[in-house]
């Protein structure tokens, strides 16, 4: 790449300490990037990088992403790490990407993380990737810029390890927010994180602090902590850079356990609060307050709790009012079938947030998705049993992917079917 990036900022010497608003750095950034795709809504990108390989930065990428989830934020994962993909197998995802004309849908993990990765295109997922910096950062501008996110609050970029050229070139292609530094407790430490920290300087982005891996063992009898690694020196390196340290994780079978069973989402460990923290207070969310989720799904059906074929030619959709994952009314919504784009405002008019249907057209699906409303298509049977498996996950996995979503007027609308096949 030709350009390189203005390393004096307005900030001073160190901009490890700005805040993602700084205007002396958005505009000179922008330059480099594709545009995030125009049914997308991302609020804030968090970089996760290494100083060097195997630190476990896949593993805070992934539960910071499910901490966040947790509390009711819209998360995902842009993974970065192009020839050492990890992501999705943490969260058990082994589907292969779908698309449209509108663009490429992430995976959806079970408890609602939209995923992107490099392995969710592969052939198999033990093909080896063995690309050169520019064709890794080419797949990741695509990644940004051809995946339909949605509405994300936080997505959170599994960067490639070191600081060579390529997690460079990968830096540039992304409008990073703020990065988190993984370490691990060794001699080498305070010059990896230099490096670390010179990077993100360089390229004018808030480092939000450090996060020390495989900080200690703790004795399962004495509970007494055992550094394996040696001495740790992350506070003094946080100290020399102006930086918090933001978690000292164990080592832990339950993390090696999780992400072995593929169940990261079912892990409970204190050891990222003060970085989840550290993440809600860029939203302006307040140190342990949880986000309520409250969810409108909204499902054409026939008249007998089925889900109808066509989303413009529905006479009335099934609403179903969620809290907290728990479904707390349900009631019916007359459409009179009047076509997509009446349909399309009264979905925006009753704030629906996602809806299921089987087959749609590409107008409808756009006037959904510019509304920031998330559509899943192809979906059959009853709409109870669509809602349920929405809220668990396994409808985003299964259903949804077998994306009815057809040219209007180019095929026959027949009562509860698509024909467009
Ligand atoms: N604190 C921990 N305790 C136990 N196991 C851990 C811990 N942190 C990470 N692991 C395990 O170590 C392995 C490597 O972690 P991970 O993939 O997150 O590293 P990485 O830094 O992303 O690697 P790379 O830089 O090579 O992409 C994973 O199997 C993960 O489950």
């Amino acid at each position: 790449m030709s350009e390189t990036y203005e390393t004096q900022s307005s900030c001073g010497d160190s901009c490890s300490s700005c805040q993602a608003s700084c205007s002396s750095r958005s505009k000179e950034k922008d330059d480099f990037r594709e545009p995030l795709n125009p049914y997308s809504k991302v609020k804030k990108v968090i970089g996760i990088v290494s100083g060097k390989g195997g630190v476990g930065k896949s593993f805070v990428t992934s539960y910071l992403s499910v901490l966040l989830n947790r509390e009711g934020f819209h998360t995902a994962i842009l993974d970065a790490d192009i020839t050492g993909p990890s992501i999705p197998k943490a969260f058990g995802i082994h589907s292969k990407a779908q698309g449209n004309e509108l663009g490429i849908f992430p995976a959806i993990s079970k408890k609602g993380v939209k995923i992107m990765s490099v392995n969710l295109l592969l052939e198999t997922e033990d093909t080896p990737v063995i690309w050169r910096g520019p064709v890794i950062a080419g797949t990741v501008k695509q990644f940004w810029s051809d995946v339909l996110w949605d509405d994300v609050d936080y997505m959170f970029v599994d960067m490639p390890p070191g600081t060579g050229d390529v997690p460079l070139t990968v830096f540039q292609s992304l409008p990073v927010d703020g990065v988190i530094i993984v370490t691990s407790p060794q001699e080498l430490v305070s010059m990896i994180v230099s490096k670390a920290v010179n990077m993100a300087e360089a390229m004018n982005i808030p480092i939000l602090g450090i996060v020390e891996n495989y900080s200690y063992l703790e004795c399962g009898n004495c509970g007494e902590k055992i550094s394996v690694f040696g001495t740790s020196h992350v506070e003094e390196t946080a100290e020399k850079y102006h930086l918090p340290v933001l978690g000292r994780i164990p080592i832990h079978p339950s993390i090696a356990e999780a992400v072995d069973k593929e169940q990261i989402e079912e892990l409970n460990g204190p050891w990222l609060f003060d970085a989840a923290d550290a993440l809600k207070a860029m939203l302006g969310e307040k140190k342990g307050e949880s986000k309520k989720s409250f969810l409108r799904i909204a499902i054409p059906t026939d008249g007998n709790n089925n889900v109808f074929g066509h989303f413009g030619k529905a006479a009335e959709f099934t609403l179903y009012e969620i809290k907290d994952n728990e479904l707390v009314g349900k009631a019916i919504l007359s459409a009179a079938g009047e076509g997509h784009g009446k349909t399309v405002e009264m979905m925006k008019r009753e704030k629906i947030n996602v809806v299921i249907c089987g087959g749609i057209g590409m107008e409808a699906m756009e006037g959904l998705m510019t509304g920031g409303i998330l559509v899943i298509p192809g979906t059959s049977g009853d709409a109870d049993v669509a809602a349920a498996a929405y809220l668990d996950g396994s409808l985003q996995e299964n259903g949804g992917k077998a994306t009815c979503v057809c040219q209007d007027g180019e095929h026959e609308h027949k009562e509860g079917s698509c024909d467009c096949h």
